[in-house]
């Protein structure tokens, strides 16, 4: 067992919990560590209780959601269990996935006050506590700015500092940046470095973006899904445990891109006696990198037959029907002085399955509420199956475009799952049999069964997500739009979407997906929209995209890691083909080596 620099902070000793009104534990004996003055991340399957684990350790749970707890969690010689959420305020403070679901004020400045004027805190200590965590966390420009004003990393960075005001030494963090653009994104994560390394600051988060996040993080824990820790330790020694050990390669867990390919490559070929010995070197530990390229290559050089498979690296444009023409469009809110919306110019057809993308605020949401309807154009025009859309029907339009929103709970409508499903199908047409049918099928293709007798409500992120999208796949749409469908969900469920969505999108569905997730451009997409500045920056294959640096910065974009694997790769064995997803090149090696 390997040996940590830091000690534990708190310590989860045989702690089980199920919520009021359920039948099964979210948590049984649950044991396991975080330690102090360091990142700890807390990994595991959709569901399985992360959140809920997190809410334990600052009381919400089972103070605000009540259930029945047990066992103890250790923090400097007393139980959390036994405290009150107010009591444990000035050690943990939580900050929460959405910025703008914590914030209770306008400004910047009101928001950091806000907690200590609640305590009484005397206005001297107020202002130089607010003027010594905004330089904490590098915003001290902005006290006197609007949060409406602020991107979603600047917005999600006064999150934090309103926690650090109160000046609570762990703070826990819930998917922060799962709505944040790459460059947001990297903000946060290293804001989160510098609250360790500089104020020595505990931080406890659940997180699916790894591919910035593990060289910063200190400490692992993995949850098998099944109420346990399966593996726990530093962030090296469960990579290399989640990518060679046989023992969790079947663990749904999300990894960067290119820890994906090595896994699933490893997995392919089990039976090689090199790629056993390979593994079995990497998992011992031996050499400092997990992912030694240069052996990498060797081994694959040896393994791969390179001449017999068809590369087909590129996508292949399919032309279809007009599905929505934009030329010139623009929109700008009331009271704002410049338009979200310049200039905008798409072509859509029936057989595209396209990804716009582009940075917080770069007017995705905007664009799909002025082809809802919901907002007006101020110029340009826009047309809808061949026909302005001022002349398209609304309730025709509401027919064949079906929207999955981006926050999950604006669309339920009932109190139970089941009823979310059937409510769907209200008027479809169909028997109360037929109905019942389709909608079971749906809760089990998309592990919701169990689930159905809930409130739409009280599902974990990741389960109202899914829920959203079933509701909306049910009534047979021609056009799919689907804001953030992937953020939250765990790696299996997340391909199973993705696939589903491919599946339909070959038997004629349009798909239209705005992400910030380019790992998904990448495996899916066959053309890629870009927004920024109000205009559409780019609009083509998705193998160009990363090629076009200004495209590429302009929309605050990341380069998945499988495309920089795939390129040094090619800098060892020049046959590989240049690839830019994980689907494509973990496909290509697959039938490359099939033959082995
Ligand atoms: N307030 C609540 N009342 C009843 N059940 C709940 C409540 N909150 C969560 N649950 C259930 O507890 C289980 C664990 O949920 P939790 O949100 O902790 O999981 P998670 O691992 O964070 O999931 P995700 O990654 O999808 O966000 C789920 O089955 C969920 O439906
Ligand atoms: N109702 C509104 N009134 C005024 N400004 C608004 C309104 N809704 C959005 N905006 C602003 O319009 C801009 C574009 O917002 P929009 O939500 O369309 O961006 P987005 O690209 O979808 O961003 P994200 O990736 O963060 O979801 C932002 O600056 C936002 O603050």
């Amino acid at each position: 067992m390997e040996q940590s620099v830091h000690k534990k902070i708190i310590e989860m000793e045989q702690v089980s919990f199920a919520y009021d009104g359920d039948d099964s534990p979210v948590w049984q004996g649950l044991n396991c560590y975080f330690e102090e003055g360091t990142v700890n991340l807390l990994l595991g399957p959709s569901g399985c209780g992360k959140s809920t684990l997190l809410y334990m350790l600052n009381g919400i749970v089972p103070n605000f959601y009540e259930g029945k707890a047990e066992g103890h969690i250790w923090f400097r010689g007393e139980d959390i269990l036994e405290k009150k959420t107010k009591d444990m305020v000035q050690y943990v403070g939580m900050v929460f996935q959405n910025p703008e679901t914590q914030f209770c004020t306008f400004t910047v400045e009101d928001e950091l006050a806000f907690g200590l004027e609640n305590e009484n805190a005397p206005r001297d200590e107020i202002d130089s506590r607010i003027d010594e965590v905004l330089d904490m966390v590098g915003m001290g420009t902005f006290r006197k700015s609007l949060l409406t004003s602020l991107s979603g990393g600047q917005k999600q960075k006064i999150a934090i500092a309103s926690v650090l005001v109160m000046q609570s030494e762990i703070l826990i963090l819930d998917e922060p940046t799962a709505n944040l653009d790459a460059v947001s994104r990297t903000e946060v994560f290293s804001l989160l470095k510098q609250l360790v390394d500089r104020y020595g600051k505990t931080i406890i988060l659940v997180e699916h973006n790894l591919e910035q996040l593990l060289d910063k993080t200190g400490h692992v824990i993995v949850l098998d899904g099944q109420n346990k820790v399966c593996l726990e330790g530093s962030a090296s020694h469960v990579l290399r445990n989640l990518v060679y050990n046989p023992e969790f390669r079947n663990l749904n867990i999300f990894l960067p891109e290119k820890y994906l390919i090595v896994k699933e490559w490893i997995n392919a070929l089990d039976r090689v006696p090199q790629v056993v010995d390979f593994r079995e070197r990497q998992l011992a530990g031996r050499g400092e990198a997990i992912l030694p390229i240069d052996e990498f290559a060797g081994l694959f050089q040896k393994l791969a037959v390179f001449s017999s498979v068809d590369t087909c690296s590129g996508t292949v444009h399919r032309p279809g029907d007009k599905v929505v023409e934009a030329c010139g469009l623009g929109y700008a809110y009331r009271g704002r002085e410049d338009a979200v919306l310049k200039r905008i110019d798409i072509r859509i057809e029936s057989k595209d399955f396209v990804a716009v993308v582009g940075a917080n605020g770069a007017g995705k949401s905007t664009f799909l509420k002025v082809l809802f309807r919901v907002l007006f154009p101020y110029q340009g025009s826009l047309r809808v199956g061949g026909k302005e859309l001022d002349g398209y029907d609304k309730k025709l339009l509401y027919r064949d475009f079906g929207l999955v929103f981006q926050n999950p709970e604006d669309q339920f409508v009932t109190n139970k799952v089941y009823d979310e499903l059937m409510f769907s199908l209200k008027k479809s047409g169909m028997g109360e049999a037929e109905k019942e049918k389709r909608v079971t099928d749906m809760l089990e293709r998309f592990h919701l069964y169990s689930e159905r007798e809930k409130s739409p409500f009280l599902l974990s992120q990741g389960q109202k997500r899914r829920l959203s999208v079933a509701a909306m796949l049910l009534t047979g749409q021609k056009v799919l739009i689907l804001d953030e469908p992937t953020y939250g969900q765990d790696y299996d469920n997340q391909r199973e979407l993705m696939e589903l969505m491919r599946e339909l999108n070959k038997e004629g569905v349009t798909i239209i997906v705005v992400t910030h997730d380019m790992a998904l451009v990448a495996d899916y997409a066959d053309k890629v929209i870009v927004l920024a500045d109000g205009k559409t920056e780019f609009c083509g294959p998705p193998e160009d995209i990363f090629d076009n640096m200004d495209a590429v910065k302009k929309g605050k974009l990341q380069i998945p890691s499988s495309l920089s694997f795939s390129r040094e790769l090619r800098s060892y064995v020049e046959e590989i083909p240049s690839f830019f997803s994980r689907g494509r090149m973990t496909d290509y090696l697959i039938r490359c080596v099939k033959e082995v």
